[in-house]
């Protein structure tokens, strides 16, 4: 690599929107001299103001840009992802010498990162791709970063990202996570459980409103009081102040004047289009991609709303809060086990030699899925870093052990009061097949045998069978 430290800046970042400019000042913050690039004045300026006790410069010309960094130079990207991605390397590539790094930090689909990956690799330049996660705030004061490609190249920034990334018990939370695209395909799981738990959140918001008839007081006391035990989480905490938050237009609760259609940028489907790829089961995750579609729905739902009547109220048994505890504890338990699970096969698939108690680690803290359950999930694949699945845990089964019964209770009384759980009904289910020795999928196998002699395995002699079905042997 050639080394000279002559240009004024060490790390370069192109884009300063959201988090680009956050995490270019908080790197400043720690002491390293940065600049950045944008196509947008506006940008730079606001940068510029932002960061005016530092050491630091915007760009408008690329040329420029490039031309300040130290050398090997650091270029770290986060713009939207897809073909501007493309075009910011291609613009950056006759500027770079050999020995660069371009770290893209943005969302992008961890198969485009294998591409310019190998792209870049032929052309001398270090790329890797470095998942994100906290939002503006972490980029800002502390986010989990989640880096995987060439180890050498990352040699070169750790200290940097170790520095500005989130700290829990004093530990960053970032670390290498693997070769290839494996930083992009840990940050993509990450937002595939991202979708699962706001689902549940959903969930349960629709189980207290509809099915308990609590106001929105009422049912942010619930959520304020799960945040201080066992369920305290980022998404947990956000959610509860949520229910308090006025609107201005209005004055009414904002978030009875939002509209009921999710929308999605795609994370949380590539999520599930690769799993189902890699014939990993993550029906969680699944449910709740499948339920921001649903949300589009609205005409047709309004429709059937009107054709099939409503929803009733829920027949409560016992202290059914704390059943409503139990249940959210169990497919919380769920839904990071489905994407532990899909990191663990991803791993030997994409040979991406993953550290699920590495991984677990740096989610503690920075990241949207931070919680408290994240410690139980570290200490499960620290005591047994091959456990096969988070259920196979033993202190992870003592405590789902202690929540079935208060799930079953929750998920059945909301199933026949008629009010829509697919995530929380999919975490039961999920539950329950695969804790199944003997599944009904002999018949399946039968039936694709009798129908268009795809074969079958006998339990009692090794082989491939077929059956003449037609054939009557009675
Ligand atoms: N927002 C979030 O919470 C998170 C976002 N991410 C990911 O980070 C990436 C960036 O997101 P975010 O910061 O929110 O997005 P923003 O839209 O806020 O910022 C993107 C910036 O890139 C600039 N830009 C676009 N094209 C070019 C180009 N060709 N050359 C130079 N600059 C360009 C944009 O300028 P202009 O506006 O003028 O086009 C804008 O300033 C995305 O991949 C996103 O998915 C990851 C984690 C969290
Ligand atoms: O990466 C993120 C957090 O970690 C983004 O905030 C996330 O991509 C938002 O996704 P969507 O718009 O699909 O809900």
């Amino acid at each position: 690599m050639n080394n000279d430290k002559t240009a004024p800046y060490a790390f370069g970042m192109v884009g300063l929107g959201t988090m680009g400019r956050n995490l270019l000042l908080n790197m400043a913050d720690n002491g390293f001299a940065v600049t950045g690039y944008d196509k947008s004045e506006k940008m730079i300026q606001i940068f510029e103001e932002d960061g005016k006790a530092h050491n630091l410069k915007g760009f408008s010309d690329i040329k420029e840009f490039v031309q300040s960094l130290q050398t090997p130079r650091t270029v770290i990207l986060l713009v939207p992802a897809g073909p501007i991605v493309d075009s910011v390397i291609l613009e950056l590539e006759p500027l770079l010498d050999k020995g660069d790094i371009i770290i893209d930090s943005g969302n992008s689909h961890f198969t485009d990162t294998s591409r310019r990956s190998l792209e870049l690799k032929d052309k001398g330049l270090h790329f890797f791709g470095m998942g994100i996660s906290g939002g503006e705030e972490g980029a800002r004061f502390g986010p989990s970063l989640m880096p995987g490609g060439d180890k050498k190249a990352y040699a070169v920034v750790k200290d940097m990202l170790e520095a500005v990334s989130a700290k829990v018990n004093g530990d960053p939370c970032v670390t290498y996570i693997g070769p290839g695209a494996s930083g992009h395909f840990v940050k993509m799981t990450h937002n595939g459980i991202e979708y699962a738990i706001m689902e549940l959140l959903a969930e349960t918001y629709e189980i207290l409103k509809n099915g308990l008839n609590y106001d929105n007081q009422q049912i942010q006391k619930v959520f304020d009081d799960w945040n201080k035990g066992r369920l305290q989480s980022f998404l947990m905490e956000i959610t509860k102040d949520v229910f308090l938050f006025k609107d201005v237009k209005t004055g009414n609760l904002l978030v009875d004047e939002i509209k009921d259609e999710a929308k999605s940028k795609g994370t949380g489907k590539w999520t599930s289009q690769v799993a189902m790829d890699i014939e990993v089961p993550i029906p969680t995750i699944d449910a709740a991609v499948s339920t921001r579609n649903l949300s589009k729905l609205k005409t047709l739902r309004v429709a059937l709303g009107e054709a099939f009547g409503p929803s009733s109220p829920i027949k409560t048994e016992g202290d059914f809060i704390a059943h409503l505890e139990e249940t959210f504890y169990f497919a919380m338990v769920a839904a990071y086990a489905q994407g532990m699970h899909l990191l663990t096969q991803a791993s030997i698939e994409y040979k991406y030699e993953l550290n699920l108690a590495e991984i677990a680690k740096i989610w503690r803290g920075g990241c949207i899925i931070r919680a408290e359950f994240l410690e139980d999930i570290y200490q499960a694949y620290s005591k047994n870093p091959e456990l096969a699945h988070l259920y196979a845990d033993p202190a992870i089964q003592a405590k789902i052990k202690q929540s079935l019964k208060g799930t079953r209770t929750v998920v059945s009384a909301a199933v026949e009061a008629g009010i829509g759980i697919p995530a929380f009904a999919s975490a039961l289910t999920y539950f329950d097949t695969l804790k199944t020795g003997r599944m009904p999928s002999n018949l399946t196998q039968a039936q694709r045998d009798f129908f268009g002699a795809h074969t079958f395995e006998r339990i009692d002699s090794e082989g491939i069978f077929h059956a003449d079905w037609n054939q009557k042997n009675d």
